[in-house]
């Protein structure tokens, strides 16, 4: 998809940029320098290094920015970058585009001869030129934003940047966005919570993205952290990295507000995600829905079906979304409807996900990813669509698995053998749903290491009533399992 708003405004500067570049230094005299280079510190090494009890700050140079204008133009790139080393950040990014946020290789180069931490050119790279001008500068790694490149592009920028001995950090703003990045064989995942094309950030951005990625990626949380309680909130969802630009270069002791961010991390209390994630399924009371996110739920569903007594009506939805944090996955529930439909009810409750609980093709589940959202498709292990078509529908965001016999399209309270699933389902991030009790959790996640598991009557007191306590046990029974992952 071409980009849009503020990405095709500054790709089109981008490639005069880049033919004036061109025009002082041929690409083949920027591969040989950058070939030349001297292996500087390693950049996926500074972010590997990051975990539970250790938050790692990647400190941006920012003099101003298309959303904020002016930030502080004055700003001594070299005097920075030695604060930013002194007080302890895991390594360095530069902006070195010129038009809207006014930085420039000179930055970096200027960076460069006072500091060994890892930096990274953060630029709107469209072409191998830009990589190989930053491996002349200096610079241990790159910026690939997914929006901006194509599949094939995004792979061929990935291993260039490694064979000269650099590492990308590839962007995405969205979960769709994640399948090009694994094609491309990315592992740091930089989630922005910015985006791009409208400028609009949401902090909440990277905790639900961070689910999908696979072990071996490491995701980094960019833009909008403006403190400690984001870096409390960020880890606690399993983000160890922080990418943080604006509010370290506006902050009166530069180097307190660093360190600050830093011990954060240091409390030890969050732990590695490796739990399944918990989706409550059939809410339709506000004040449940919000008691389920803040006993440690991470998506919640609201059916849209008009045959299931859980079902909610347009009003109602919009209602407990509104209500709920912005990091919790809010899905809707629908069986065969349209996509219009579908994309009505994303549009006035602000869904983040949708879980599609009929006989929707493959192409259905494409089309909505394609809108910028997470999509669970239902398969059965009684009836068809059938769980061994897990294959068909790869673009999937996870696969969600029910036995599928009740009269319902879901929430009939029927156990099953879930093991099943596993072996169908294999490859896949599956969902285990049907019959799943407080009491009966810690079988299934043994029996099928599932990515998620998913309830509704099993912590009900009444068809859409939640009982809290119930929920609760349940929660607690998820955590405290051995995840068998
Ligand atoms: O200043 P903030 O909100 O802390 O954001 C820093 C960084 O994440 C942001 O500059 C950024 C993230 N991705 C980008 C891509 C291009 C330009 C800039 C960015």
């Amino acid at each position: 998809m071409a980009p849009k708003g503020f990405l095709k405004t500054v790709i089109a500067e981008k490639k005069k940029d880049i033919a004036r570049a061109m025009g002082h230094c041929s690409l083949n005299r920027q591969r040989r320098d950058a070939e030349a280079r001297k292996p500087g510190a390693s950049f996926l090494s500074a972010m590997e290094k990051s975990g539970p009890g250790r938050a790692g700050i990647i400190a941006e140079i920012k003099k101003a920015s298309p959303s904020k204008g002016d930030i502080r133009l004055d700003l001594d790139p070299a005097r920075y970058a030695k604060k930013y080393t002194r007080a302890g950040a895991c390594a360095i990014s530069i902006l070195t585009e010129e038009h809207f946020f006014k930085g420039s290789l000179h930055d970096l180069t200027a960076v460069r001869r006072v500091t060994d931490l890892p930096i990274l050119r953060k630029d709107f790279t469209i072409s191998e030129y830009q990589i190989y001008e930053a491996g002349a500068a200096g610079a241990d790694a790159v910026l690939l934003i997914v929006s901006i490149l194509s599949r094939q592009q995004l792979q061929e920028y990935v291993a260039l940047t490694r064979e000269i001995g650099m590492e990308p950090l590839v962007e995405i703003h969205s979960e769709w966005e994640l399948e090009n990045a694994l094609y491309a064989n990315a592992k740091i995942i930089g989630i922005n919570n910015r985006n791009l094309e409208t400028l609009k950030t949401d902090t909440t951005v990277a905790a639900r993205v961070v689910p999908f990625l696979t072990k071996d990626q490491i995701p980094v949380s960019a833009s909008g952290v403006s403190g400690p309680d984001d870096i409390q909130k960020g880890m606690d969802a399993g983000l160890f990295n922080f990418l943080v630009g604006e509010s370290i270069v506006r902050a009166n002791d530069t180097e307190k507000f660093i360190h600050d961010l830093i011990s954060t991390g240091n409390t030890g209390t969050s732990q590695r995600l490796e739990t399944p994630r918990i989706k409550v399924c059939g809410l339709t009371r506000p004040h449940e829905a919000v008691a389920c996110a803040d006993l440690g739920a991470h998506a919640v569903g609201l059916v849209f079906y008009p045959k299931s007594p859980r079902h909610v009506t347009t009003a109602q939805a919009a209602e407990i979304c509104r209500a709920l944090p912005g990091d919790i996955i809010t899905t809707g529930v629908f069986v065969d409807a349209t996509f219009e439909f579908i994309m009505a009810k994303v549009k006035a409750c602000n869904l983040k996900a949708v879980q599609l609980h009929g006989n929707e093709s493959p192409e259905t589940v494409l089309q909505l990813k394609s809108q910028g959202l997470t999509v669970f498709k239902a398969l059965f292990a009684g009836k068809e669509p059938h769980i061994d078509k897990a294959n068909q529908y790869k673009a999937a965001s996870a696969i969600l698995v029910e036995y599928g016999k009740g009269p319902l399209p879901g929430g009939n309270a029927e156990t099953w053998d879930w093991g099943t699933a596993k072996q169908s389902g294999n490859g896949h991030k599956l969902i285990i749903a049907g019959g799943i009790t407080p009491e009966n959790v810690t079988g299934v996640i043994s029996a099928t290491s599932p990515w998620a598991v998913d309830v509704s009557s099993g912590v009900e007191s009444a068809p859409g009533c939640k009982d809290l306590d119930r929920v609760k046990g349940l929660i607690q029974a998820v955590k405290t399992s051995p995840s068998g992952r």
